[in-house]
Protein backbone atom coordinates (compact mmCIF):
# COMPACT_ATOMS: atom_id res chain seq x y z
CA UNK A 1 0.00 0.00 0.00
CA UNK A 2 1.71 3.57 -1.05
CA UNK A 3 0.62 6.56 1.62
CA UNK A 4 -1.84 9.05 -0.76
CA UNK A 5 -3.56 6.46 -3.07
CA UNK A 6 -7.45 5.85 -3.04
CA UNK A 7 -8.26 2.01 -2.23
CA UNK A 8 -11.94 0.66 -2.14
CA UNK A 9 -12.33 -2.46 0.75
CA UNK A 10 -15.02 -3.65 2.94
CA UNK A 11 -15.70 -2.37 7.00
CA UNK A 12 -14.88 -5.71 8.39
CA UNK A 13 -15.44 -4.44 11.83
CA UNK A 14 -15.09 -1.45 14.09
CA UNK A 15 -13.19 -0.34 17.63
CA UNK A 16 -14.32 2.60 19.72
CA UNK A 17 -14.80 5.32 18.88
CA UNK A 18 -16.08 4.49 15.58
CA UNK A 19 -12.94 3.38 13.68
CA UNK A 20 -13.76 1.01 11.16
CA UNK A 21 -11.45 -1.30 10.25
CA UNK A 22 -10.95 -2.55 6.61
CA UNK A 23 -8.31 -5.33 5.69
CA UNK A 24 -6.28 -4.94 2.36
CA UNK A 25 -3.97 -7.89 1.68
CA UNK A 26 -1.71 -8.18 4.62
CA UNK A 27 -2.45 -4.62 5.81
CA UNK A 28 -5.12 -3.36 8.40
CA UNK A 29 -6.33 -0.22 7.93
CA UNK A 30 -8.71 2.29 10.17
CA UNK A 31 -10.72 4.06 8.58
CA UNK A 32 -13.15 6.73 11.07
CA UNK A 33 -16.54 7.27 10.89
CA UNK A 34 -17.63 4.20 8.88
CA UNK A 35 -19.84 1.14 10.16
CA UNK A 36 -19.12 -2.68 9.53
CA UNK A 37 -20.06 -4.06 6.42
CA UNK A 38 -20.13 -0.73 4.43
CA UNK A 39 -18.29 -0.58 0.94
CA UNK A 40 -15.82 2.30 1.70
CA UNK A 41 -13.09 4.49 -0.43
CA UNK A 42 -10.85 5.64 1.01
CA UNK A 43 -7.19 7.45 0.68
CA UNK A 44 -4.45 6.04 2.55
CA UNK A 45 -3.06 8.58 5.21
CA UNK A 46 -0.31 6.71 6.88
CA UNK A 47 1.11 2.93 6.77
CA UNK A 48 3.24 1.28 9.12
CA UNK A 49 3.84 -2.55 9.58
CA UNK A 50 0.69 -3.49 7.96
CA UNK A 51 -1.23 -0.83 10.30
CA UNK A 52 -2.71 1.94 8.59
CA UNK A 53 -5.03 5.22 8.46
CA UNK A 54 -7.19 6.20 6.23
CA UNK A 55 -9.27 9.02 5.23
CA UNK A 56 -13.18 8.25 4.21
CA UNK A 57 -13.45 9.62 0.75
CA UNK A 58 -17.15 8.04 0.46
CA UNK A 59 -19.53 5.09 1.73
CA UNK A 60 -19.89 3.31 -2.14
CA UNK A 61 -22.38 0.57 -0.35
CA UNK A 62 -24.53 1.03 2.77
CA UNK A 63 -24.08 -1.77 5.71
CA UNK A 64 -27.41 -4.15 5.75
CA UNK A 65 -28.60 -2.54 8.77
CA UNK A 66 -28.54 1.09 7.91
CA UNK A 67 -31.96 3.12 7.66
CA UNK A 68 -32.90 5.98 6.35
CA UNK A 69 -31.67 8.91 8.60
CA UNK A 70 -34.41 11.53 9.95
CA UNK A 71 -32.26 13.96 10.33
CA UNK A 72 -32.16 16.14 6.86
CA UNK A 73 -28.53 17.06 7.65
CA UNK A 74 -26.67 13.98 8.17
CA UNK A 75 -24.77 14.00 4.91
CA UNK A 76 -22.95 16.75 5.53
CA UNK A 77 -23.20 17.80 9.55
CA UNK A 78 -19.99 16.62 11.28
CA UNK A 79 -22.22 16.30 14.21
CA UNK A 80 -23.60 12.97 14.83
CA UNK A 81 -22.49 10.33 12.89
CA UNK A 82 -24.58 7.30 13.99
CA UNK A 83 -27.93 8.62 12.24
CA UNK A 84 -28.41 6.38 10.03
CA UNK A 85 -28.63 3.27 12.56
CA UNK A 86 -31.46 2.30 14.44
CA UNK A 87 -31.42 2.92 18.46
CA UNK A 88 -30.80 -0.55 18.80
CA UNK A 89 -28.27 -1.06 16.41
CA UNK A 90 -26.62 1.43 18.22
CA UNK A 91 -26.50 0.25 21.29
CA UNK A 92 -25.34 -3.46 20.51
CA UNK A 93 -22.32 -1.58 18.19
CA UNK A 94 -21.27 0.16 21.76
CA UNK A 95 -21.52 -3.01 23.51
CA UNK A 96 -19.77 -4.83 21.32
CA UNK A 97 -16.83 -2.30 21.02
CA UNK A 98 -17.27 -1.69 25.13
CA UNK A 99 -16.46 -5.51 25.97
CA UNK A 100 -13.98 -5.52 23.35
CA UNK A 101 -11.97 -2.87 25.21
CA UNK A 102 -12.68 -4.18 28.59
CA UNK A 103 -12.22 -8.24 27.68
CA UNK A 104 -8.49 -6.52 26.77
CA UNK A 105 -7.66 -5.05 29.54
CA UNK A 106 -9.38 -6.74 32.64
CA UNK A 107 -7.22 -9.39 34.29
CA UNK A 108 -10.04 -11.00 36.17
CA UNK A 109 -13.30 -12.38 35.69
CA UNK A 110 -16.17 -9.87 35.46
CA UNK A 111 -19.09 -8.84 34.99
CA UNK A 112 -20.45 -7.11 32.08
CA UNK A 113 -23.92 -5.56 32.26
CA UNK A 114 -24.36 -4.10 28.48
CA UNK A 115 -25.30 -0.63 27.48
CA UNK A 116 -27.64 1.21 29.31
CA UNK A 117 -30.08 3.14 27.03
CA UNK A 118 -30.40 7.11 27.57
CA UNK A 119 -33.81 7.99 28.89
CA UNK A 120 -34.45 10.57 25.65
CA UNK A 121 -32.58 9.40 22.69
CA UNK A 122 -33.68 12.39 20.43
CA UNK A 123 -33.57 16.03 21.68
CA UNK A 124 -31.35 14.69 24.79
CA UNK A 125 -28.88 17.05 24.52
CA UNK A 126 -29.16 20.55 26.63
CA UNK A 127 -26.80 22.43 25.42
CA UNK A 128 -25.12 22.89 22.29
CA UNK A 129 -22.32 25.60 20.83
CA UNK A 130 -23.71 26.33 17.17
CA UNK A 131 -20.77 27.83 15.24
CA UNK A 132 -21.03 30.86 12.86
CA UNK A 133 -19.45 30.68 9.54
CA UNK A 134 -20.57 29.96 5.55
CA UNK A 135 -22.06 26.85 4.11
CA UNK A 136 -19.28 27.24 1.54
CA UNK A 137 -16.81 29.94 0.06
CA UNK A 138 -18.53 33.42 0.27
CA UNK A 139 -21.78 31.69 0.35
CA UNK A 140 -24.54 33.07 2.53
CA UNK A 141 -24.69 33.49 6.74
CA UNK A 142 -24.72 30.07 8.49
CA UNK A 143 -25.10 28.59 12.39
CA UNK A 144 -24.51 25.29 13.29
CA UNK A 145 -22.33 22.85 13.12
CA UNK A 146 -18.92 22.10 11.59
CA UNK A 147 -19.64 20.64 8.30
CA UNK A 148 -18.34 16.89 8.32
CA UNK A 149 -14.11 16.98 7.99
CA UNK A 150 -14.06 20.49 7.72
CA UNK A 151 -12.63 23.04 9.77
CA UNK A 152 -13.91 26.43 7.79
CA UNK A 153 -17.86 25.00 6.28
CA UNK A 154 -20.73 25.24 8.09
CA UNK A 155 -23.92 23.41 8.35
CA UNK A 156 -26.99 25.11 9.32
CA UNK A 157 -28.36 22.95 11.98
CA UNK A 158 -32.01 24.11 12.29
CA UNK A 159 -33.33 20.37 11.80
CA UNK A 160 -30.90 19.10 14.67
CA UNK A 161 -32.66 16.13 16.28
CA UNK A 162 -30.36 15.79 19.04
CA UNK A 163 -32.01 19.18 20.64
CA UNK A 164 -35.47 20.27 21.27
CA UNK A 165 -37.52 22.73 19.12
CA UNK A 166 -36.58 25.64 21.53
CA UNK A 167 -32.96 25.38 20.33
CA UNK A 168 -33.92 25.13 16.67
CA UNK A 169 -36.24 28.30 16.87
CA UNK A 170 -33.63 30.44 19.00
CA UNK A 171 -31.33 29.30 16.08
CA UNK A 172 -33.00 30.32 13.66
CA UNK A 173 -34.17 33.66 15.04
CA UNK A 174 -30.35 34.72 15.83
CA UNK A 175 -29.07 33.21 12.20
CA UNK A 176 -32.24 35.66 10.70
CA UNK A 177 -31.65 38.71 12.57
CA UNK A 178 -27.42 38.59 11.70
CA UNK A 179 -28.23 38.03 8.26
CA UNK A 180 -30.54 41.06 7.75
CA UNK A 181 -28.03 43.26 9.05
CA UNK A 182 -24.95 41.84 6.83
CA UNK A 183 -22.81 41.30 10.25
CA UNK A 184 -19.80 39.43 9.11
CA UNK A 185 -19.07 36.12 11.03
CA UNK A 186 -15.20 35.34 12.42
CA UNK A 187 -12.88 33.87 9.79
CA UNK A 188 -11.34 31.23 11.34
CA UNK A 189 -7.91 31.47 9.04
CA UNK A 190 -7.79 35.17 8.70
CA UNK A 191 -8.61 35.99 12.20
CA UNK A 192 -11.07 38.79 10.92
CA UNK A 193 -14.82 39.07 11.37
CA UNK A 194 -17.35 39.65 14.77
CA UNK A 195 -20.27 36.87 14.58
CA UNK A 196 -18.57 33.92 16.76
CA UNK A 197 -20.66 31.56 18.14
CA UNK A 198 -24.38 30.85 19.79
CA UNK A 199 -24.11 29.01 23.00
CA UNK A 200 -27.71 27.65 24.14
CA UNK A 201 -28.37 25.90 27.50
CA UNK A 202 -31.56 24.58 28.32
CA UNK A 203 -32.39 22.28 31.57
CA UNK A 204 -34.17 19.33 30.79
CA UNK A 205 -36.13 19.31 34.24
CA UNK A 206 -36.50 23.48 34.91
CA UNK A 207 -37.18 24.37 31.34
CA UNK A 208 -34.65 27.13 32.20
CA UNK A 209 -32.86 28.71 28.87
CA UNK A 210 -29.71 30.54 28.76
CA UNK A 211 -28.59 32.13 25.76
CA UNK A 212 -25.08 33.33 24.88
CA UNK A 213 -24.01 35.35 21.52
CA UNK A 214 -19.95 34.93 21.68
CA UNK A 215 -18.38 37.42 18.79
CA UNK A 216 -14.99 39.24 18.73
CA UNK A 217 -13.99 42.89 19.94
CA UNK A 218 -13.29 43.74 16.14
CA UNK A 219 -15.68 46.03 15.89
CA UNK A 220 -14.18 48.27 18.43
CA UNK A 221 -10.88 48.22 16.31
CA UNK A 222 -9.96 50.63 13.48
CA UNK A 223 -9.40 47.93 10.95
CA UNK A 224 -12.30 45.88 12.05
CA UNK A 225 -14.68 47.30 9.40
CA UNK A 226 -17.15 49.65 9.32
CA UNK A 227 -20.03 47.74 11.72
CA UNK A 228 -19.89 49.13 15.30
CA UNK A 229 -22.97 50.52 14.96
CA UNK A 230 -24.95 47.24 13.58
CA UNK A 231 -22.82 45.59 16.49
CA UNK A 232 -23.86 47.80 19.42
CA UNK A 233 -27.58 47.32 18.35
CA UNK A 234 -28.31 44.31 20.49
CA UNK A 235 -32.02 44.14 19.46
CA UNK A 236 -31.72 40.46 18.74
CA UNK A 237 -31.68 39.94 22.50
CA UNK A 238 -35.75 41.48 22.07
CA UNK A 239 -36.48 39.25 19.01
CA UNK A 240 -35.22 36.25 20.92
CA UNK A 241 -37.62 37.20 24.29
CA UNK A 242 -40.79 36.99 21.53
CA UNK A 243 -40.07 33.95 20.92
CA UNK A 244 -43.35 31.30 21.84
CA UNK A 245 -41.13 28.60 23.48
CA UNK A 246 -41.95 25.77 25.14
CA UNK A 247 -39.39 26.20 27.91
CA UNK A 248 -38.76 30.06 29.23
CA UNK A 249 -35.30 32.17 28.74
CA UNK A 250 -33.89 33.45 31.88
CA UNK A 251 -31.08 35.05 30.76
CA UNK A 252 -28.97 36.66 27.77
CA UNK A 253 -25.59 37.42 27.78
CA UNK A 254 -23.01 38.63 25.14
CA UNK A 255 -19.61 37.55 25.33
CA UNK A 256 -16.34 38.50 24.14
CA UNK A 257 -13.48 36.23 23.00
CA UNK A 258 -10.68 37.54 21.14
CA UNK A 259 -8.51 34.18 21.24
CA UNK A 260 -7.50 32.68 17.99
CA UNK A 261 -8.32 29.27 18.83
CA UNK A 262 -11.85 28.00 17.65
CA UNK A 263 -13.24 27.53 20.92
CA UNK A 264 -15.90 29.06 23.03
CA UNK A 265 -13.93 31.40 25.57
CA UNK A 266 -14.96 33.65 27.92
CA UNK A 267 -12.38 36.91 27.93
CA UNK A 268 -15.69 39.35 29.33
CA UNK A 269 -19.72 38.99 29.59
CA UNK A 270 -21.97 41.36 29.17
CA UNK A 271 -25.58 40.37 30.64
CA UNK A 272 -28.24 41.85 28.20
CA UNK A 273 -31.11 40.44 29.88
CA UNK A 274 -32.09 38.58 33.26
CA UNK A 275 -29.26 36.36 35.26
CA UNK A 276 -26.21 34.88 34.02
CA UNK A 277 -27.30 31.14 35.23
CA UNK A 278 -29.98 29.13 35.53
CA UNK A 279 -31.35 26.17 37.72
CA UNK A 280 -31.24 22.57 36.09
CA UNK A 281 -32.69 19.60 39.04
CA UNK A 282 -31.00 16.26 38.87
CA UNK A 283 -32.30 13.14 41.43
CA UNK A 284 -34.52 16.19 43.77
CA UNK A 285 -31.42 17.93 43.91
CA UNK A 286 -31.47 22.06 42.64
CA UNK A 287 -28.12 22.75 40.75
CA UNK A 288 -27.31 26.80 39.79
CA UNK A 289 -24.95 26.29 36.61
CA UNK A 290 -23.74 29.61 34.72
CA UNK A 291 -22.83 29.79 31.18
CA UNK A 292 -19.56 28.07 31.34
CA UNK A 293 -19.41 25.56 33.94
CA UNK A 294 -19.18 21.56 33.44
CA UNK A 295 -22.57 20.05 33.41
CA UNK A 296 -23.83 16.62 31.76
CA UNK A 297 -24.83 17.75 28.38
CA UNK A 298 -27.76 14.75 29.00
CA UNK A 299 -29.59 15.77 31.89
CA UNK A 300 -31.70 12.11 32.00
CA UNK A 301 -29.03 10.46 31.03
CA UNK A 302 -27.08 11.98 33.71
CA UNK A 303 -29.96 10.91 36.63
CA UNK A 304 -28.84 7.54 35.32
CA UNK A 305 -25.61 7.84 35.45
CA UNK A 306 -25.39 9.20 39.08
CA UNK A 307 -28.17 6.71 39.84
CA UNK A 308 -25.84 3.99 38.38
CA UNK A 309 -22.64 5.21 40.65
CA UNK A 310 -24.62 5.03 43.41
CA UNK A 311 -25.93 1.51 43.10
CA UNK A 312 -22.20 0.64 42.10
CA UNK A 313 -20.60 1.77 45.30
CA UNK A 314 -22.88 0.31 47.82
CA UNK A 315 -22.70 0.83 51.20
CA UNK A 316 -22.48 4.43 52.17
CA UNK A 317 -23.84 4.95 55.72
CA UNK A 318 -20.94 6.69 57.67
CA UNK A 319 -18.27 6.30 54.82
CA UNK A 320 -16.34 9.56 54.21
CA UNK A 321 -16.48 10.07 50.51
CA UNK A 322 -14.12 11.22 47.81
CA UNK A 323 -15.41 12.61 44.68
CA UNK A 324 -12.67 13.41 42.52
CA UNK A 325 -12.74 15.78 39.37
CA UNK A 326 -15.83 16.80 41.06
CA UNK A 327 -17.40 19.42 38.45
CA UNK A 328 -19.75 21.26 39.87
CA UNK A 329 -20.21 18.43 43.14
CA UNK A 330 -23.31 16.61 41.59
CA UNK A 331 -22.02 13.22 42.61
CA UNK A 332 -21.33 14.77 46.02
CA UNK A 333 -24.10 16.27 46.26
CA UNK A 334 -26.19 13.09 45.47
CA UNK A 335 -23.71 11.02 47.79
CA UNK A 336 -23.88 13.14 50.67
CA UNK A 337 -27.42 12.71 52.04
CA UNK A 338 -26.62 8.90 52.55
CA UNK A 339 -22.73 9.28 53.67
CA UNK A 340 -20.91 10.79 56.52
CA UNK A 341 -19.47 13.17 54.88
CA UNK A 342 -18.12 13.95 50.73
CA UNK A 343 -14.87 15.97 49.77
CA UNK A 344 -15.14 16.96 46.26
CA UNK A 345 -11.90 17.90 44.19
CA UNK A 346 -12.27 19.99 41.43
CA UNK A 347 -9.45 22.13 39.11
CA UNK A 348 -11.64 24.75 37.90
CA UNK A 349 -12.58 27.47 40.61
CA UNK A 350 -16.01 28.78 39.07
CA UNK A 351 -17.28 25.04 39.64
CA UNK A 352 -15.80 24.80 42.86
CA UNK A 353 -17.70 28.25 44.30
CA UNK A 354 -21.18 26.93 42.30
CA UNK A 355 -20.39 22.89 43.92
CA UNK A 356 -20.45 25.24 47.48
CA UNK A 357 -23.39 27.24 46.57
CA UNK A 358 -24.95 24.30 45.29
CA UNK A 359 -24.75 22.78 48.42
CA UNK A 360 -26.26 25.05 50.73
CA UNK A 361 -28.93 25.26 48.63
CA UNK A 362 -29.70 21.78 49.15
CA UNK A 363 -29.20 21.92 52.61
CA UNK A 364 -26.33 19.88 52.46
CA UNK A 365 -23.63 20.64 55.13
CA UNK A 366 -21.65 17.45 55.26
CA UNK A 367 -19.92 18.42 51.66
CA UNK A 368 -17.13 20.27 51.42
CA UNK A 369 -15.30 20.87 47.77
CA UNK A 370 -11.86 21.84 47.49
CA UNK A 371 -10.12 23.74 44.47
CA UNK A 372 -6.86 22.51 42.42
CA UNK A 373 -5.32 20.01 40.87
CA UNK A 374 -6.42 16.07 42.36
CA UNK A 375 -2.83 15.20 42.00
CA UNK A 376 -1.28 18.09 44.44
CA UNK A 377 -4.54 18.64 46.67
CA UNK A 378 -4.80 15.12 47.56
CA UNK A 379 -1.24 15.21 49.57
CA UNK A 380 -3.03 17.60 51.84
CA UNK A 381 -6.38 16.17 52.23
CA UNK A 382 -6.70 15.53 56.19
CA UNK A 383 -9.81 13.75 56.24
CA UNK A 384 -9.13 9.74 55.41
CA UNK A 385 -11.76 8.07 52.35
CA UNK A 386 -13.73 5.16 52.88
CA UNK A 387 -14.87 5.21 48.95
CA UNK A 388 -13.57 7.20 46.28
CA UNK A 389 -15.55 7.83 43.11
CA UNK A 390 -13.31 9.15 40.05
CA UNK A 391 -14.61 11.39 36.96
CA UNK A 392 -12.04 12.45 35.50
CA UNK A 393 -11.55 14.14 31.88
CA UNK A 394 -11.42 12.84 29.11
CA UNK A 395 -7.91 11.80 28.94
CA UNK A 396 -8.53 10.00 32.22
CA UNK A 397 -6.23 10.27 35.51
CA UNK A 398 -2.63 11.34 35.50
CA UNK A 399 -0.74 8.05 36.33
CA UNK A 400 0.97 10.27 39.99
CA UNK A 401 -2.28 11.16 40.58
CA UNK A 402 -3.41 7.36 40.33
CA UNK A 403 -1.03 6.27 43.00
CA UNK A 404 -1.61 8.55 45.35
CA UNK A 405 -5.35 7.61 44.78
CA UNK A 406 -4.43 3.64 45.22
CA UNK A 407 -2.40 4.55 48.30
CA UNK A 408 -5.40 5.40 50.24
CA UNK A 409 -5.90 1.92 50.33
CA UNK A 410 -9.80 2.08 50.22
CA UNK A 411 -12.27 -0.93 49.11
CA UNK A 412 -14.34 0.23 46.63
CA UNK A 413 -13.47 2.73 43.89
CA UNK A 414 -16.05 3.51 41.45
CA UNK A 415 -14.73 4.80 38.22
CA UNK A 416 -16.95 6.97 35.84
CA UNK A 417 -15.10 7.55 32.33
CA UNK A 418 -15.94 9.43 29.31
CA UNK A 419 -13.64 7.33 27.62
CA UNK A 420 -13.27 3.99 27.22
CA UNK A 421 -9.60 4.07 25.95
CA UNK A 422 -8.16 5.85 28.87
CA UNK A 423 -10.03 4.00 31.14
CA UNK A 424 -8.84 1.01 30.20
CA UNK A 425 -5.23 2.63 30.42
CA UNK A 426 -5.55 3.78 34.06
CA UNK A 427 -7.56 -0.09 35.21
CA UNK A 428 -3.99 -1.43 34.05
CA UNK A 429 -2.54 0.54 37.42
CA UNK A 430 -5.69 -0.17 39.25
CA UNK A 431 -4.74 -4.03 39.18
CA UNK A 432 -1.52 -3.87 38.88
CA UNK A 433 -1.58 -2.31 42.18
CA UNK A 434 -4.46 -4.93 43.50
CA UNK A 435 -7.90 -3.85 42.54
CA UNK A 436 -9.86 -6.17 41.00
CA UNK A 437 -12.86 -5.05 38.31
CA UNK A 438 -15.57 -6.25 39.75
CA UNK A 439 -18.27 -5.30 37.14
CA UNK A 440 -18.48 -2.28 34.29
CA UNK A 441 -21.46 -0.92 32.52
CA UNK A 442 -21.95 1.78 29.94
CA UNK A 443 -24.62 4.36 30.29
CA UNK A 444 -25.97 5.89 26.91
CA UNK A 445 -25.56 9.77 27.59
CA UNK A 446 -24.55 10.20 23.51
CA UNK A 447 -27.18 8.38 21.08
CA UNK A 448 -26.50 8.65 17.79
CA UNK A 449 -22.25 8.90 18.63
CA UNK A 450 -20.35 6.50 19.02
CA UNK A 451 -19.36 7.80 22.87
CA UNK A 452 -20.28 5.88 25.57
CA UNK A 453 -19.70 6.86 29.20
CA UNK A 454 -18.81 3.80 31.17
CA UNK A 455 -19.29 2.71 34.98
CA UNK A 456 -16.88 0.55 36.52
CA UNK A 457 -16.77 -1.14 39.86
CA UNK A 458 -13.29 -1.74 41.29
CA UNK A 459 -12.40 -3.52 44.69
CA UNK A 460 -9.18 -3.87 46.55
CA UNK A 461 -8.13 -7.18 47.76
CA UNK A 462 -6.85 -7.54 50.61
CA UNK A 463 -4.51 -9.57 52.07
CA UNK A 464 -6.92 -12.10 53.93
CA UNK A 465 -9.15 -12.13 50.98
CA UNK A 466 -6.29 -13.97 48.96
CA UNK A 467 -4.90 -16.41 51.22
CA UNK A 468 -5.67 -19.75 49.04
CA UNK A 469 -8.52 -22.12 50.85
CA UNK A 470 -9.22 -25.45 49.42
CA UNK A 471 -12.28 -25.70 49.57
CA UNK A 472 -14.74 -28.25 48.07
CA UNK A 473 -18.36 -26.84 47.00
CA UNK A 474 -20.00 -30.47 47.60
CA UNK A 475 -19.16 -30.79 51.32
CA UNK A 476 -20.79 -27.62 52.30
CA UNK A 477 -24.90 -27.52 52.48
CA UNK A 478 -26.00 -25.37 50.50
CA UNK A 479 -29.20 -27.68 49.83
CA UNK A 480 -29.74 -28.50 53.39
CA UNK A 481 -33.31 -28.16 54.73
CA UNK A 482 -32.79 -25.40 56.79
CA UNK A 483 -31.26 -23.38 54.27
CA UNK A 484 -33.44 -20.95 52.16
CA UNK A 485 -30.99 -19.31 50.06
CA UNK A 486 -27.85 -20.72 48.25
CA UNK A 487 -24.25 -19.87 49.02
CA UNK A 488 -24.80 -18.03 45.35
CA UNK A 489 -28.03 -16.30 45.63
CA UNK A 490 -26.19 -14.96 48.91
CA UNK A 491 -23.20 -13.93 46.97
CA UNK A 492 -25.35 -12.33 44.34
CA UNK A 493 -26.93 -10.26 46.81
CA UNK A 494 -24.35 -8.74 48.78
CA UNK A 495 -22.62 -8.17 45.60
CA UNK A 496 -25.75 -6.35 44.09
CA UNK A 497 -26.68 -4.09 47.43
CA UNK A 498 -23.03 -3.40 48.62
CA UNK A 499 -20.99 -3.92 45.60
CA UNK A 500 -18.70 -6.59 47.79
CA UNK A 501 -17.22 -10.19 47.02
CA UNK A 502 -17.96 -12.47 49.60
CA UNK A 503 -16.27 -16.37 50.17
CA UNK A 504 -18.45 -19.50 50.98
CA UNK A 505 -15.90 -19.44 54.04
CA UNK A 506 -17.16 -16.17 55.24
CA UNK A 507 -20.72 -17.11 54.34
CA UNK A 508 -20.08 -20.06 56.37
CA UNK A 509 -18.92 -18.49 59.35
CA UNK A 510 -21.51 -16.00 59.59
CA UNK A 511 -23.92 -18.91 58.91
CA UNK A 512 -22.44 -20.38 62.25
CA UNK A 513 -22.08 -16.97 64.37
CA UNK A 514 -26.16 -16.55 63.66
CA UNK A 515 -26.67 -20.35 64.80
CA UNK A 516 -27.47 -21.37 61.35
CA UNK A 517 -26.32 -25.03 61.20
CA UNK A 518 -23.69 -25.54 58.88
CA UNK A 519 -22.07 -28.98 57.71
CA UNK A 520 -19.10 -30.39 60.02
CA UNK A 521 -16.43 -29.84 56.62
CA UNK A 522 -17.34 -26.39 56.98
CA UNK A 523 -14.93 -23.92 57.74
CA UNK A 524 -12.04 -26.59 57.51
CA UNK A 525 -9.65 -25.98 54.34
CA UNK A 526 -8.06 -28.84 52.91
CA UNK A 527 -4.42 -27.62 53.32
CA UNK A 528 -2.62 -28.15 55.97
CA UNK A 529 -1.95 -25.36 59.34
CA UNK A 530 -3.61 -22.93 57.01
CA UNK A 531 -4.43 -19.52 58.51
CA UNK A 532 -7.74 -19.36 57.98
CA UNK A 533 -8.89 -16.04 57.25
CA UNK A 534 -11.72 -14.14 59.30
CA UNK A 535 -14.81 -12.42 57.73
CA UNK A 536 -13.78 -8.17 58.03
CA UNK A 537 -16.63 -7.01 59.61
CA UNK A 538 -17.84 -5.22 56.49
CA UNK A 539 -18.81 -8.34 54.99
CA UNK A 540 -20.09 -10.00 57.91
CA UNK A 541 -22.81 -6.92 58.30
CA UNK A 542 -23.32 -7.81 54.50
CA UNK A 543 -23.74 -11.51 54.65
CA UNK A 544 -26.18 -10.45 57.62
CA UNK A 545 -28.16 -7.99 55.74
CA UNK A 546 -28.50 -10.97 53.31
CA UNK A 547 -29.46 -13.83 55.49
CA UNK A 548 -32.06 -11.40 56.70
CA UNK A 549 -33.32 -10.38 53.27
CA UNK A 550 -33.56 -14.04 52.77
CA UNK A 551 -35.57 -14.63 56.08
CA UNK A 552 -32.89 -17.00 58.06
CA UNK A 553 -32.42 -14.87 60.50
C1 LIG B 1 -16.02 14.56 33.33
S1 LIG B 1 -16.03 15.98 34.32
C2 LIG B 1 -16.90 15.38 35.73
C3 LIG B 1 -17.61 16.41 36.53
C4 LIG B 1 -18.68 15.91 37.49
N1 LIG B 1 -18.33 14.68 38.16
C5 LIG B 1 -20.02 15.80 36.82
O1 LIG B 1 -20.53 14.69 36.60
O2 LIG B 1 -20.60 16.85 36.49
C6 LIG B 1 -14.37 16.09 34.80
C7 LIG B 1 -14.05 17.27 35.70
O3 LIG B 1 -12.66 17.17 36.07
C8 LIG B 1 -12.12 18.48 36.15
N2 LIG B 1 -10.65 18.35 36.09
C9 LIG B 1 -9.87 18.18 35.00
N3 LIG B 1 -8.59 18.00 35.35
C10 LIG B 1 -8.53 18.05 36.71
C11 LIG B 1 -7.48 17.93 37.66
N4 LIG B 1 -6.24 17.72 37.27
N5 LIG B 1 -7.80 18.03 38.96
C12 LIG B 1 -9.07 18.25 39.37
N6 LIG B 1 -10.12 18.37 38.50
C13 LIG B 1 -9.85 18.27 37.19
C14 LIG B 1 -12.80 19.21 35.01
O4 LIG B 1 -12.78 20.59 35.20
C15 LIG B 1 -14.22 18.62 35.06
O5 LIG B 1 -15.07 19.40 35.86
Amino acid sequence: MKKGEVYEGIVEKTEFPNKGIVQIEEHRVAVKNTLPGQKVCFRLKKVRKGVGEGQLLEVLEPAANEITPECPHFADCGGCTWQNLSYEEQRLLKEGQLKKLLDGAVTTPYVFEGVKDSPRQMEYRNKMEFSFGDEEKDGPLALGMHKRGSFYDIVTADQCRIVDEDFRKILTCVLKHFEKKGLPFYHRLRHMGYLRHLLVRKAANTGEILVDLITTTQHLREDGGDYSALAADESWEEELRALSLEGEIVGILHTYNDSLADVVQNDRTELLYGRDYFYEELLGLRFKISPFSFFQTNSLGAELLYETARSYIGETKDRVIFDLYSGTGTIAQMLAPVAKKVVGVEIVEEAVEAAKVNAELNGLTNCSFIAGDVLKVIDGLTDKPDLIVLDPPRDGIHPKALQKIIDFGVNRIVYISCKPTSLTRDLELLQGRGYRVEKCVGVDMFPFTGNVETVVLLSQQKPDDTIEIDLDLDELDATSAETKATYQEIKDYVLKEFGLKVSNLYISQIKRKCGIEVGENYNLPKTENPKVPQCPKEKEDAIKAALKYFAMI
